[in-house]
């Protein structure tokens, strides 16, 4: 049978939020988009509904919202979004005996007991450097390494890298480019809003998007798997799924390194890719339980310190995941490379998290209506290490060839790693 031929300005492949960002900040710009997903839209962001709870697959947490790049997609395409602002009130740090403030504003680092008190001022002092660059990380230097040549305190040093692991959802903060580092908390520690979650999860940012795309004639393809392309010398022209042909002056690829391997087999850009295909992500263990009645305690969000890991009582922000009465606690814990399918580690993860449960949240096993859990879920595709970079957003030899996703060169961590790449690759389509 014959393939249609449909003609756009734009393709967009891959719909997470990356590709949804991109598609609706084009099609909101003038352009004539199609944005093609494989299975449904939100990739990574997915929301899960089972039994009157909305489960979002990963936390929904936008840190330093206020300074963030989705702030731009919000204000210019005028996107609704209910902000939830992190309490940092109702958070705490469990190091084993004690509880302790999260030093997240000027109240917790005066009331936090995980730094003494001149700690507190050192700690104050590395804040104020790194807002002003006056620390700026070293050329291939890790954080580990970075930290080890400072002559501050080792509570300092350890709260530090708590904030790394907290923010980078990694168990292996002493890894992180020193560069990345502090790139990141320059932006974080001048934010008024450091972490908020949106009022009916992913679900509503995407639907948010989806009706951008939508108002300005984009067309949105799902079950669309890309497989093959066309190129010519330098440039892609065509992409086809099952019996559907596009042209396109412009194509993003908002899809992990692994998938662009297949879809370019065969092209320059393959060779290209290939090695940002071997990089390792970062993987979390999800450990979610809807409750039928709300468990009380004074506190929504318990970092362990010991083990990595941590709980957020999502529907104290999100009201709109549960049913009537209920509770949807979410906990996550960071896996270390060789827990990674290892049955017995990931046990050890669950049992771990339960004990923490029973300690912050007693009376949950009585209450549980649903557990789910994710033993591994990429949480970003890229890890930070000092052996792995974020891919460029464009192959000179490709002009008409553009990448985004939350592994790809742009601003912050997880989503804002998405956003800020598509919103790049937005600017250089639209400025072309
Ligand atoms: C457990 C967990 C917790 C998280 N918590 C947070 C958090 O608190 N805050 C935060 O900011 N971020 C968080 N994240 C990260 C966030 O979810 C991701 O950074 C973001 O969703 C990535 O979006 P993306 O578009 O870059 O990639 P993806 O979501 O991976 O999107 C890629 C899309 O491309 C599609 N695709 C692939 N191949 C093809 C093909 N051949 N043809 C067509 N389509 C294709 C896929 O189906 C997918 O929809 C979390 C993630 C997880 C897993």
């Amino acid at each position: 049978m014959e393939k249609q031929l449909k003609s756009y300005d734009v393709v967009v492949v891959g719909g997470g939020l990356a590709g949804l960002a991109a598609a609706a900040f084009l099609s909101f710009n003038g352009k004539k988009v199609a944005l093609l997903e494989r299975g449904k839209l939100g990739g990574r962001a997915v929301t899960l509904p089972i039994k009157g709870f909305n489960f979002n697959f990963g936390a929904h947490a936008i840190y330093g919202r206020d300074t963030s790049i989705l702030k731009n997609f919000e204000n210019e395409l005028k996107l609704n979004i209910e902000w939830k602002d992190f309490n940092p009130y109702k958070a705490r740090y469990d190091s084993g005996e004690e509880l302790s403030h999260v030093p997240s504003n000027v109240r917790g680092l005066f009331k936090t007991k995980i730094l003494s008190s001149p700690g507190k001022i050192v700690f104050a002092w590395e804040v104020f450097k790194t807002m002003l660059s006056i620390d700026s990380g070293v050329p291939h230097q890790s954080i580990g390494k970075w930290l080890e040549k400072q002559n501050i305190g080792e509570d300092v040093k350890k709260m530090m890298l708590t904030l790394a692991s907290s923010n980078f959802f990694t168990s292996e903060p002493e890894q992180i480019p020193s560069e990345v580092f502090f790139q990141y908390y320059k932006r974080i520690f001048t934010t008024n809003k450091p972490v908020a979650y949106i009022g009916g999860g992913w679900q509503a940012l995407i639907n948010e998007f989806v009706r951008v795309i939508e108002e300005n004639d984009g067309d949105i393809y799902e079950k669309a798997k890309v497989q093959q392309i066309e190129t010519t010398k330098n440039k892609v022209t065509k992409i086809m799924f099952g019996e559907e042909q596009f042209e396109a002056d412009e194509f993003v690829f908002a899809i992990p390194p692994k998938e662009l391997l297949k879809v370019f087999k065969d092209t320059e850009i393959e060779d290209w890719v290939s090695h940002y295909a071997k990089y390792k992500s970062s993987n979390v263990f999800v450990y979610d339980i809807g409750l039928s009645k709300r468990v009380e305690s004074p506190f929504t969000y318990i970092y362990d310190r010991k083990n990595q890991m941590f709980i957020t009582d999502i529907s104290y922000y999100d009201e709109t995941c549960i049913p009537e009465d209920g509770q949807l606690l979410q906990a996550v814990a960071y896996l270390k490379d060789e827990d990674i399918g290892n049955t017995e580690a990931l046990e050890t993860y669950k049992q771990q998290i339960e004990a923490l449960y029973d300690k912050h949240f007693s009376g949950w096993r009585e209450n549980l209506a649903v557990p789910r859990i994710s033993k591994n879920a990429v949480v970003q595709e890229i890890k930070w290490n000092m052996n792995q970079q974020a891919m460029p957003i464009y192959f000179p030899d490709y002009r008409n060839t553009f990448f985004a996703g939350d592994w790809c060169q742009g601003q912050g961590q997880l989503s804002e790693l998405s956003f800020s790449s598509a919103y790049d690759v937005c600017k250089l389509i639209l400025n072309k």
